[in-house]
């Protein structure tokens, strides 16, 4: 298939899809999905056709089937803020350059810097994403019309002003009451608390109070830096996962970014509230945090560690297959251990401990679950040869080798091909210029 061959209808969804000779990694070939998006049934004898069954059908014998990957952690407008400001401190970074430029936001730029984080995200096989950002009912109307799936936050900023934590409290309930009034199964309203350091005590029980209540996941940044986490027993008498605990914001719909400068009693308490972690490990090597997420103990105290991108200007990419390389090389590097998170844990973070965080599905690919599926390229040079496909997703795959993206039984990436891209590449860097051009006046 090429651009010119694809018919723009294939990527409106409501179709069956039947990918022909897909290999899945337990070796069945061929998937059909269903026209509600549901896999109908995995591996096919030659003597049943599919291909006289589905709407549309895709050559896929040169692919190789996985899961769609989901991101954890991100804030996918700041796309627009990509190489604004690099090799910085985190605190000087965030109060010198990023909060002052963010003060000039508009809802628009929000729109289409999700729009372009969406495309780049596609690109790298991502079908879900765990974002906390502001003007959160734009980042919806783009998600809603890129196709993949989200959970949206409003980060909740107080520094403990009370004036400022009724305008949050405000703006966390209409977004979550707007997300709601959606009733899109793909788009779900999370709280963002942004930080312990940002947030106060009363608007940290005033959240996990709003999340319980209303059912929804609790999206937080944890122990990112060693200063944090002093000002914090300073301030506090405490460690941040403590305060987080008696605040009531740890649970099972809680996602913590970052945990980089966890004790082992913090993991202990993650894993025993059934916390979901997002590993940053690109944006932590950036802003030099200087500690690697203690993957081992997290994983042994039974918390659910999953991937994230961070941000654009973090990082400064969204390439997940980019990122879980990271991961599995600075978990090996920085805890001098060559057998910790082997590539497929590494895979699990990317695809069912993230759907579980997000409570998309199992994130495998089974019959009766959504299809969120992506097709690699097994002839490309990165994906050549094909010893252990799990080895080469983690260790070799680049973005490149993401052929086809599929979520919720909708094709969102087809053969390379995404509809709108150009137009929203082209918006997007208008909008960032703008954005710029607005601050600095
Ligand atoms: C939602 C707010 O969070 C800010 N942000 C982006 N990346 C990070 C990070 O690594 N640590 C803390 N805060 C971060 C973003 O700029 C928004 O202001
Ligand atoms: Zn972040």
């Amino acid at each position: 298939m090429t651009p010119d061959d694809l018919d723009d209808d294939i990527f409106k969804g409501g179709m069956s899809v039947f990918l022909k000779d897909a290999k899945t990694a337990d070796g069945r070939s061929g998937i059909l999905i269903d026209e509600d998006g549901i896999i109908a049934a995995i591996g096919f004898k030659s003597d049943r056709k599919p291909e006289n069954e589905a709407d549309i059908v895709v050559e896929a014998s040169d692919m190789i089937a996985v899961p769609g990957f989901v991101n954890t952690h991100t804030h996918a407008a700041m796309s627009l803020l990509r190489g604004y400001a690099d090799d910085m401190h985190l605190q000087e970074w965030l109060s010198e350059k990023i909060w002052p430029l963010e003060a000039h936001l508009v809802a628009d730029d929000v729109y289409w810097g999700t729009k372009l984080a969406c495309m780049e995200m596609i690109r790298s096989g991502t079908v879900a994403f765990n974002d906390m950002y502001f003007f959160m009912e734009s980042a919806a109307k783009a998600v809603d019309e890129t196709g993949m799936k989200a959970v949206l936050s409003h980060g909740f900023i107080d520094f403990g002003d009370a004036e400022k934590r009724e305008k949050e409290i405000r703006a966390t309930e209409s977004l979550v009451s707007h997300i709601k009034s959606l009733n899109n199964p793909r788009i779900k309203a999370a709280v963002g608390p942004h930080a312990p350091y940002t947030v106060s005590k009363d608007a940290l029980k005033w959240c996990a109070g709003f999340a319980e209540e209303e059912e929804i996941l609790l999206h937080i940044h944890l122990s990112e830096t060693e200063q944090e986490v002093k000002d914090c027993i300073e301030a506090n008498k405490m460690r941040p996962s403590k305060l987080l605990d008696e605040c009531g914001c740890l649970s099972e719909r809680t996602v913590a970014a970052h945990c980089c400068w966890l004790n082992g009693e913090e993991c202990e308490l993650l894993g025993k509230r059934g916390v979901s972690v997002s590993h940053n490990p690109a944006s932590n090597m950036k802003l030099a945090v200087n500690r690697a997420m203690p993957y081992k103990e997290l994983r042994n105290s039974g918390a659910n560690v999953t991937l994230g991108t961070d941000g654009c200007s973090s990082n400064n990419n969204l390439d997940i297959l980019e990122e879980v390389k990271f991961a599995a090389l600075l978990q090996k590097f920085y805890w001098n251990s060559d057998t910790i998170l082997p590539a497929g844990e590494a895979l699990e973070m990317i695809t069912s401990s993230g759907a579980k965080a997000l409570g998309f599905g199992s994130g495998k690919i089974e019959e009766g679950q959504y299809a969120d599926i992506v097709l690699l390229d097994r002839k490309t040079p990165c994906m050549t040869p094909l010893y252990n496909p799990v080895s080469n997703i983690i260790y070799s795959a680049g973005a490149n080798a993401v052929n086809t993206v599929i979520c919720n039984g909708r094709i969102l990436m087809a053969d390379g091909y995404i509809p709108g891209e150009e137009e929203t590449l082209r918006k997007a860097s208008e909008i960032a210029g703008n954005l710029v051009s607005r601050s600095e006046k």
